[in-house]
Order: structure tokens, then sequence, then C-alpha cells
């Protein structure tokens, strides 16, 4: 199972040998709890681990593989990001994809040596979405052929960047380019911040930490502000754009190719929250399999809370998901690798589909995500609220992932953007010119869904049922949006008007994609045993779905309310048989206990003394009594005694 989670049995029995190349270098271990360490100590110790990776690495992993790569870091880096998260997460994959040459023999060499720290400046105080109004401005200057970087006020300064306030010497900063008083976008500049020696900022430069957040604080995401700070012309990133020495503007090939950093990490960050998803999975379905409370049967003793249907509702079908993400994660990452080749090659014809698909996913995975580790902490009870689980920050860190690279409800208006597209392609008679994520809008529904009507309905009939409410959906909503514009709204007045059906069409196209890359995954198993348990997690999976959504079908007919009863029984059947598997499921993940980083979640399930042992370690039970008892609460006591004298 870990080879059909993980592409592939080379990769999954790679991260079993880094696992135990890890398990015996103990140098690679937190030195203690990260909930017991401050942010400060957590950034020191990140940076010592960061260290010994750098030096050890080509004895545990092939440094050019970036899933093992990925692995080695959530083993021994974990979740709570590292100083140099975004040097490859996105500094050089900015530099990959759009310097030049000449431009990556002398950056991206050095930055993939680790002989300088990267970041990507682009969100800043006031505008994080609207990338047409940064304010960060990159004045040409034609007769000392420089760009002169300017942070005009105090909402232009950069916030937010990771690894900027206190790691990064150097940025690809995004700003807006003006030649001879024209501005020409937001277009991506290689910046250097700090001296290379003392890392002091450079003279033009304020640079400094956000403080901490919500979770993520071993990154020091941070604020930057330019006072006329020169850089030379040609530290504009050149692959696809270029400024002449003259102040020539030449166009890419694409309006948007500079977002391709942001389009990489939209890409990769469905397989990140899969895994962050199945963390919060094992911890909750293992513990729920250790902690016995009640009792269904009064003549037998206490059960596992797993045996609860409850219990069983709120975690299967959210480890279904982090299964059908996984896969749909795959998916995405090739069709991201072969847009990145066929751009090389001056082919842009893809970079729409791939925008407009990892725009949806993006929202749609990140948002159910966080609702399923809420639900895996729930799930744990009293020690779910515990840090002792982990699941707090798990979800801390997964649920950034709605707001970065894009706030969710903005990036499926994205998606909305080319679905409408599509929805006029069908309005008008074309729809042959549909591409093949939207082939189906150009499809006559059947009257009524055949669930439950045919002797053994396979996945067919559900994959149709999604598409039947996500065509509806979308064709109303662009009908709406059509409407108002038909009635002399601007667009813009009219889209603003139709958002929220618009973006229902997104989640919903969205969740049929979800649904398709589990079939499509299911269909490829060649193992009977595998495919008989994963079919039962697709069933599950489509059954959850489907009555999460089924208000859209049941509207006009397409379901009955006796299908409807179908498809719950089919529910609680597949909770029941799934159970005897959970544990299975979860543990097919090959998480190690030191990349999970929870006393609840542990494999021996030795949950209870080792709880223990965990609060005998908080820094507060060092001691007996706290120098806030000396100095407060023992005075408080003593006084009141005193009074009552
Ligand atoms: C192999 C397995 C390995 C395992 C690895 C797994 C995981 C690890 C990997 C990754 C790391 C994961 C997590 C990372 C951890 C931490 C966080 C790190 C980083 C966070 C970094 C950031 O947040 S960076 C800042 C991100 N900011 C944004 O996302 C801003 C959002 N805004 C925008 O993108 C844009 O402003 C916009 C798209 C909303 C609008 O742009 P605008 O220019 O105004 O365009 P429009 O007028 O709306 O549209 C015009 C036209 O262009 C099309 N378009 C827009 N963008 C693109 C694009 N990127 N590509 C192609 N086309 C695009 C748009 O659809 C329109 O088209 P039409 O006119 O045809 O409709
Ligand atoms: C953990 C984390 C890490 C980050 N790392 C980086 C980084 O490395 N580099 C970087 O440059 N940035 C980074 N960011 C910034 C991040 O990319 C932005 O915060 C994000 O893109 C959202 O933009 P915003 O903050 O401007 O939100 P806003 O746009 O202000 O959103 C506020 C509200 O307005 C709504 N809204 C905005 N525009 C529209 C619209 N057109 N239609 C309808 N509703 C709208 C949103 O839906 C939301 O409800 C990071 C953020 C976080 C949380």
């Amino acid at each position: 199972m870990a080879a059909q989670i993980y592409s592939g049995e080379k990769y999954a029995s790679r991260r079993r040998e880094i696992s135990a190349n890890l398990a015996k270098r103990p140098e690679f271990h937190d030195s203690k709890p990260l909930p017991f360490m401050t942010r400060e100590e957590k950034i020191l110790e990140s940076s010592r681990k960061l260290t010994l990776i750098s030096k050890h690495m080509n004895e545990i992993i092939d440094p050019s593989d970036k899933r093992e790569l990925y692995h080695l870091n959530c083993e021994v880096l974990g979740i709570e990001g590292n100083p140099m998260a975004l040097h490859g997460d996105m500094f050089i994959p900015a530099l990959t994809a759009q310097a030049s040459d000449e431009q990556q023999e002398k950056w991206l060499s050095r930055a993939l040596r680790r002989e300088i720290i990267g970041t990507y400046a682009q969100t800043e105080l006031g505008h994080g979405t609207n990338l047409r109004k940064l304010e960060t401005i990159a004045t040409y200057d034609v007769d000392t052929q420089e760009f002169v970087l300017h942070t005009p006020q105090i909402t232009a300064l950069k916030w937010w960047p990771g690894n900027l306030g206190k790691s990064s010497n150097y940025a690809v900063v995004v700003a807006l380019m003006i030649i001879k008083g024209k501005n020409y976008g937001p277009q991506t500049f290689m910046v250097p911040l700090r001296d290379e020696k003392t890392h002091q900022p450079l003279k033009g430069i304020t640079i400094g930490d956000i403080g901490p957040k919500l979770a993520y604080n071993i990154v020091d995401n941070g604020f930057l502000g330019f006072d006329h700070y020169r850089i030379p012309r040609t530290n504009l990133l050149m692959r696809h754009t270029r400024v002449e020495p003259d102040g020539t503007f030449v166009k890419p090939p694409h309006a948007k190719i500079n977002y391709s950093a942001m389009v990489h990490v939209r890409s990769y960050m469905i397989t990140g929250q899969a895994i962050m998803l199945a963390y919060a999975l094992t911890i909750a379905t293992r513990y729920s399999s250790v902690r016995r409370q009640g009792q269904i049967d009064t003549t037998q003793p206490e059960v596992k809370v797993l045996e609860y249907q409850t219990q069983q509702h709120r975690l299967f079908p959210s480890i279904a998901r982090a299964y059908a993400f996984v896969f749909a994660g795959a998916e995405t990452v090739r069709l991201y690798e072969r847009v990145l080749q066929e751009v090389e090659t001056g082919n842009v014809s893809l970079m729409a589909d791939l925008h407009a698909l990892t725009s949806g996913l993006k929202s749609v995975v990140t948002h159910q995500t966080a609702q399923g580790i809420e639900q895996a902490r729930m799930a744990c009870g009293g020690h779910g609220y515990s840090q002792a689980s982990y699941i707090s920050e798990i979800f801390g860190v997964a649920v950034g992932g709605c707001t970065y690279e894009g706030e969710n409800l903005v990036m499926l208006q994205q998606l909305a953007r080319y679905l409408v597209k599509s929805a006029g392609l069908v309005q008008a008679g074309q729809s042959s010119k549909l591409g093949p994520l939207v082939a189906y809008l150009g499809a006559k529904s059947d009257s009524t869904s055949l669930i439950d009507r045919t002797p053994t309905p396979g996945f067919a009939e559900y994959v149709k049922t999604f598409q039947h409410i996500a065509r509806k959906q979308t064709l109303k909503a662009a009908q709406k949006l059509f409407g108002f514009m038909e009635k002399g709204d601007t667009r813009e007045v009219a889209w603003n008007k139709s958002t929220v059906e618009l973006n229902r069409a997104s989640r919903l196209h969205t969740r049929l994609y979800i649904v398709e890359a589990f079939v499509r995954r299911v269909e490829e198993v060649a193992d009977p045993r595998l495919k008989e348990v994963l079919t039962d997690l697709l069933r599950l999976h489509v059954n959850y779905e489907l009555l999460d959504v089924a208000a859209y079908a049941l509207e006009d007919g397409f379901l009955s309310s006796s299908q409807l009863d179908y498809i719950r029984e089919q529910l609680y059947f597949y909770l029941a048989k799934i159970r005897p598997n959970a544990v299975s499921l979860v543990d097919s993940w090959e998480f190690s206990d030191r990349e999970l980083r929870s006393v609840l979640g542990r494999r021996d399930g030795n949950v209870y003394e080792n709880l223990f042992a965990w609060a005998k370690a908080s820094p507060l039970n060092k001691t007996d009594v706290l120098p806030s008892v000396d100095k407060y609460l023992k005075p408080l006591m003593e006084s009141a005694r005193a009074s009552k004298l």
C-alpha cells in the first residue's frame, strides 16, 4: 500500500531506508520535544539540524531527488518550517524557471550549493492578492542601467515572505517595473539584502521578523523596505522577459509566466497537505484503537473508541480524502513537470489548464485538510487538545495553506474564470473545443442517476452524478453572470454579484476531479488484495462526498430520496467494512515516530506512560514552586488569610 501512496515501490522503499538510516543518527533527532522550546530555541535547533543535513545529506539521500530530500526534511526538520524553507520551496524554483542561463550560472549554482540563502518576497503589508496593485516600485534608470527599488509608503513594505526576516541574504523580489514613466506590471528581480560576510542588512534595506504566528514559527516571516536601493539592470530575471540597456521591454511568451514560483508551490502543496492530513489521522486512528471508554454491549468490557460509528464517521472519510489527495497530488506534479518542460520549448498552451487545476485543488484540498485535522484533534478528546498530540501544530501549519499561495476564495475565482469560458463554449455550441478537464461540461446529462438502479452499481454512475452536479452548477452560475451583464452590469460588477455561485461551481468541479483521480488510481491497481481495500475506501469516499453535495442533485430530481437512503446505507456499510483495516490504512503511510512527533500517535500504543513522562518533562515541572507563586500567589493568599484574621 505504501507503494500506492508514494507512487511506486522504489520511493516507498527509499523512504524506509532513509528513516532506518536516521534512526541510527541521534544527532539528527530533536534534542527535546519541540512544544517545550521557545521560538528562538526552535530556530537554533532547526539551524543546527540544517547544518547537519547539508554536511551529511549525500550519505543519506540522493540530493537530486526532490522526494528523498522532502522525506529527509520531514523526519529531521519537521513541519514547523526551517530557516531555509523558502530557499527550496520558492527561491530555487523561481531562479530555475525565470532566470536566464547566464543568471542561473551566476546565482542558481550558488543557491544550490547553499552559498547564499534566498526567499520569495512578493506580498506587502497592503497587498497580497491583487498583484497588479503592489506598491514596491523598480524604476529603470537608463543612464546608469540600474533599477531603483523603492518603498514609497508603509503599505508597500514587503510583509510575510518566509525566512526574509533573519535568515536570507538574497530575495527574488516582485515589484512594479516602471520604464520611462510606463508601468509594466509586477516583475521579478534578484536582490541582495545582506552583506555576504557579516550578514548585516545592506545600505538602503530595512528588514526584520514580523513576529509570532498561529503556527509555522520556526520560519522567520519578514518585512522589507527599500530606500532608493539600486540593482543592476541584469538583476531583472530575464529567461522570458527582457529589458534592453536602452529601456526597451521585450514581452514574455505568456503574460503570467512570472507567476511560475507560485504555480510550483500550488502544484506540490497538494501532496504536502495530504501528508499532513495523514499525520493527524494516523495519530487519531492509532489513539482511537488504544483508548477504551464506554460500552456498546453492557455485558462486555469497555470498547476501543474506534468501535463507535460516530468515531468512524469522524475519521474514515478523511482517511479516504488523504488517499484521494495524494493520488490527485501525484497527477498535479506530473502535469506541472510537463508544463515546465514545455514552457522551456516556448509552448505555453497548458499554462492556463495547470493554473485552473491547481487553483481549484489548492483551495478544496487545504480547506478539507484543515477540517479533517480539526476533527482528528476532537477525536482524541482532551488529550487531542494537549500539544503532546502535536495535532494542534499540524492544524496550524496546514491551515496556513488556505491563505498562502492565494487566498482560497480568490483562487476558486481563478478556476471559475476558466469554467465560465468553457460554459461560454458550450452555450455557443462549440463543445468540441473544450479541454479534457472540462469536456464533461459539453456532454448531455441523463435525466436521472442510475445509482442503485443497476444490479452492481460501479463507479461510473457516481462519476456521472458528480459530473451532472458540477455541470449544472457551472452552467447555472455562468448564466447568472451573463444575465447580470445582459441587464447592463459591467463584467466586474456582474462577477461580484455571482461569485458565491461561481465559487460553488469551482468547488464541485474540483471535487469531481478528485473523485476521478481516485477512480483512475484504483483502476490501475493490479494486486487483488490492495485493490479490494482501496475499492472499499473509494466506495466510502464517493458515498460520503455525494451525500455532502446531494442537495444539488435532489433539487432537479436527478437523485431521488430513495437513492439518497441507499447512499447513506452504503456509507454506513463501508464505515463498518473499513474498520478492521483502519489502522493498517494509516500505518501504510509509514510515518516514523520521529516524524510524527506525537505522544498519542506512537506506533507501540504506549500512550499513558509516555504522556506522564512528557508532562513530567515540562519546563514548568523543573521546580516544585514557581517564582510566580513566590512573588504573587503566596503573598496574595497570605494577605487574604491575614485579612480574615
Ligand atoms: C514529488 C513529491 C514531493 C513532495 C513535496 C510535497 C510538498 C512540499 C512542496 C511545497 C511546499 C509546500 C508548502 C510550502 C510551505 C510554506 C509556505 C510557503 C510559501 C508561501 C508563499 C506565498 O504565499 S508567495 C505569495 C503568493 N501570492 C499569491 O498567491 C497571490 C495570489 N494572487 C495571484 O496569484 C494573482 O494576483 C491572481 C491570479 C489572483 C490574479 O492575477 P492578475 O495578474 O490580476 O490576473 P487576472 O486579471 O485575474 O487574470 C488574467 C489572466 O491570467 C490568468 N492567470 C493568472 N495567473 C496565472 C498563472 N499563474 N498561470 C496562467 N494563467 C494565469 C488568469 O486565469 C486570467 O486568464 P483569463 O483572462 O484567460 O481568464
Ligand atoms: C504562513 C504564510 C506564509 C506566507 N509566505 C509568503 C512568502 O513566502 N512570500 C510572500 O510573498 N507571501 C507570503 N505569504 C503571504 C500570502 O501569500 C498572502 O497572505 C495571501 O496571498 C493572501 O493575500 P492577502 O494577505 O492580501 O489577503 P487579502 O487579499 O487581504 O484577503 C482578505 C480577504 O479578502 C478577500 N478578497 C481579496 N481579494 C478578493 C477578490 N478579488 N474577490 C473576493 N474576495 C477577495 C479574501 O478572500 C479574504 O477573505 C504568506 C502567508 C502566510 C499566512
